[in-house]
């Protein structure tokens, strides 16, 4: 045994905590944990998904794995193993990142959130089976934000009750579509509807892009990837240019609003309702793309700081693990925090999603604005918490922490990408401000934005402080679990307030000898929570082959794995 590996067990023999019972909290109960390890064990067992390093790979090969993954586990892991696409097993496949997210989940939830009852026995059947492949084409290259402002076209024929497409000009072309690239057929269009010169705003709708058969391009139609990214790179983001494409009056996607064949149209429900995609999106992609992300970056910085030896404590004694610096503790611990307190505060907004689809099913759409500034905000906050935090945890690594062979890097830079997809993060700030605070006039509104954002980042983290902290006092567990949660709940709280002590001090809520005492406060919960640190990160149970980190294995083997990682470098492959 490494003398790495001896000492992540030597600190994992001082954690005085139930490490499984802290794991059966965070999934939900222990027989999540069984069925999220149920499904890892069939992911990790067949070579043809299981999670590969790509640190090697090119983007061409990274698309091309994720889409051979992903068309195998629809159509053979799922079938073997007896799963549906909806089955709660393959929510848990989704941490396996393949391609197709858009696909799975926003093409499919958006079919079922504007589709009609026969649209959706029309389509559903076909996109569960991968018989027709989905994008949801809302931004173009000219907007992304401004949503009144797209100019995509879908204007009514009434002569041959056709809605024509139309991209009227370069910057209207859809462009940042996921899976649009080279992987969809059909694209769930959002465009501008006009009916007899008159403009009805933004309406969803259904258009076939690709021939099934010879994967072309049909009429009208010019589409392709648009390039190398920062990340994702297993998805094909794309552009899609339509020229007077035609397509029947069904496609409307019609259950809040539809054209009848005179060229009537009829509202069923608010206007709003089309915006209920992003809420949905935004209550539930943080979990999978922000907090998991930063879960993982824990784990593999906490682990690596533990067997990292670098310097000495004291002149003349032996070389300490940097996780003994109060700076390394500083940098890695209160994001340990974070990830659980942000975990349990996005179950606390899904779950409000959720009762709010029901009261939907009611017709009753009252909730839709409060849910709509909580998800705005919760993704904003979140989402940028959490990649502010992987790349600490990125640059706690030091040279290491740089590699692909840590896994961090790619961790980062898909998880970056939530702070800009489904609303960037200041206009999301600001729709939140604007219905917490009412909206003043447009003039003194833009001379305040600034401080309104800081405004909503604070009330947002006072909820997500105050929803952990609730949940401890209700949570049934041994006391050595609730002690550990109760300092990980303080840890963030002071964590955020010693980083906004000047906001505190400029309205008097702190003095400054208060300030001293939150500032001490944190570096003492520093020191409490480092004996716990390889549980709290073990917790998580993300699997080796999941994380994809030489740092971060669970046996602490680090140099060995550097090495024969660095081996299979393309450049190794001759020696001159
Ligand atoms: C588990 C599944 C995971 C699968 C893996 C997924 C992997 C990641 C895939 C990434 C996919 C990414 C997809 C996308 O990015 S899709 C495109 C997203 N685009 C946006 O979010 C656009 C952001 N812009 C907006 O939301 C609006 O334009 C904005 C709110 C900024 C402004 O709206 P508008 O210009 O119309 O003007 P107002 O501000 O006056 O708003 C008008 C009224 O409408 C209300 N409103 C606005 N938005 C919403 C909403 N989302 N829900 C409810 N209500 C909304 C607003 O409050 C105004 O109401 P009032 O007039 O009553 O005040
Ligand atoms: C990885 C990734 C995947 C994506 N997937 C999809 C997809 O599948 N489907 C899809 O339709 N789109 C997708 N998008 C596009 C995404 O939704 C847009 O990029 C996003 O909505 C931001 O719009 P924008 O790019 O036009 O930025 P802009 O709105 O142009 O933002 C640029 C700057 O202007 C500021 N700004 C803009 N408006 C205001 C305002 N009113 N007040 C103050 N500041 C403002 C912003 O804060 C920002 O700093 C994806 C994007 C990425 C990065």
């Amino acid at each position: 045994m490494s003398r790495e590996s001896r000492l992540l067990e030597k600190e994992r023999g001082q954690v005085n905590f139930n490490v499984e019972e802290l794991t059966n909290i965070y999934d939900g109960g222990a027989e999540e944990t069984k069925l999220r390890r149920k499904v890892a064990d069939v992911i990790q067992n067949d070579p043809e998904v299981r999670c590969k390093d790509i640190g090697m790979m090119t983007r061409e090969e990274r698309y091309i794995d994720g889409v051979r993954r992903c068309v195998y586990l629809y159509k053979v892991l799922l079938p073997r193993e007896g799963w549906t696409p909806v089955s709660k097993e393959v929510s848990h496949i989704l941490r396996f990142c393949m391609s197709f997210g858009v696909h799975a989940g926003v093409f499919i939830p958006c079919l079922l959130s504007f589709g009609s009852d026969e649209q959706i026995a029309k389509w559903l059947p076909l996109a569960m089976q991968f018989q027709i492949i989905g994008t949801y084409a809302q931004t173009e290259m000219g907007h992304g934000t401004f949503l009144r402002g797209l100019q995509t076209t879908a204007t009514y024929d009434k002569k041959n009750k056709e809605f024509v497409i139309n991209c009227p000009e370069i910057s209207a072309m859809k462009w940042w579509p996921g899976d649009l690239g080279k992987s969809a057929n059909h694209a769930l269009l959002m465009a501008q509807l006009v009916i007899d010169g008159k403009k009805y705003g933004m309406h969803p709708f259904m258009v076939q892009i690709r021939d099934l058969t010879t994967h072309m391009p049909l009429p009208g139609i010019t589409v392709g990837d648009i390039g190398n990214k920062v990340g994702f790179e297993t998805t094909d983001n794309g552009f899609l240019h339509l020229n007077q494409v035609r397509i029947p009056r069904e496609n409307l996607l019609c259950k809040n609003a539809e054209v009848k064949p005179n060229g009537t149209y009829l509202t069923k429900a608010s206007d709003k309702m089309v915006y209920g995609s992003m809420v949905r999106l935004r209550a539930i992609i943080l979990e999978s793309e922000a907090v998991s992300a930063l879960g993982k970056a824990c784990t593999i910085a906490v682990r690596y700081s533990l067997v990292r030896c670098q310097g000495e404590l004291e002149p003349g004694k032996p070389e300490v693990s940097v996780m003994e610096y109060m700076t390394q503790q500083k940098k890695l611990l209160p994001y340990v925090a974070m990830t659980y307190v942000t975990h349990f505060a996005c179950l606390k907004l899904s779950n409000q999603y959720n009762a709010f689809t029901r009261e939907m099913d009611n017709n009753d759409i009252s909730g839709l604005p409060e849910l709509h500034a909580l998800s705005a905000g919760m993704k904003a906050v979140v989402s940028e918490q959490c990649s502010d935090g992987i790349e600490i945890l990125r640059k706690s690594c030091g040279g290491h922490g740089y590699s692909n062979a840590s896994g961090i890097p790619i961790i980062w830079s898909s998880a970056v990408a939530c702070c800009t997809y489904e609303g960037e993060n200041t206009v999301m700030l600001l729709q939140c401000a604007r219905l917490v605070h009412g909206m003043a006039s447009y003039n003194a509104w833009n001379q305040s934005s600034v401080e309104l954002v800081n405004v909503v980042k604070a009330h947002i983290t006072q909820f997500i402080v105050t929803t952990f902290a609730s949940g401890i006092t209700e949570l049934e567990c041994t006391k050595p679990v609730k002690n550990v949660l109760q300092q990980l709940c303080a840890l963030y709280a002071l964590s955020c307030i010693n980083a906004s002590t000047g906001d505190f001090l400029k309205v008097g809520y702190l003095s400054p000898r208060q300030c001293d005492l939150a500032h001490e406060a944190e570096l003492e919960l520093l020191s409490c929570i480092r004996p716990n640190a390889v549980g709290l990160v073990d917790a998580f149970d993300f699997s080796d082959d999941l994380l994809q980190s030489c740092l971060g294995a669970y046996d602490g083997n680090v140099y060995e794995r550097l090495f024969a990682w660095a081996k299979k470098s393309p450049l190794n492959k001759t020696e001159v």
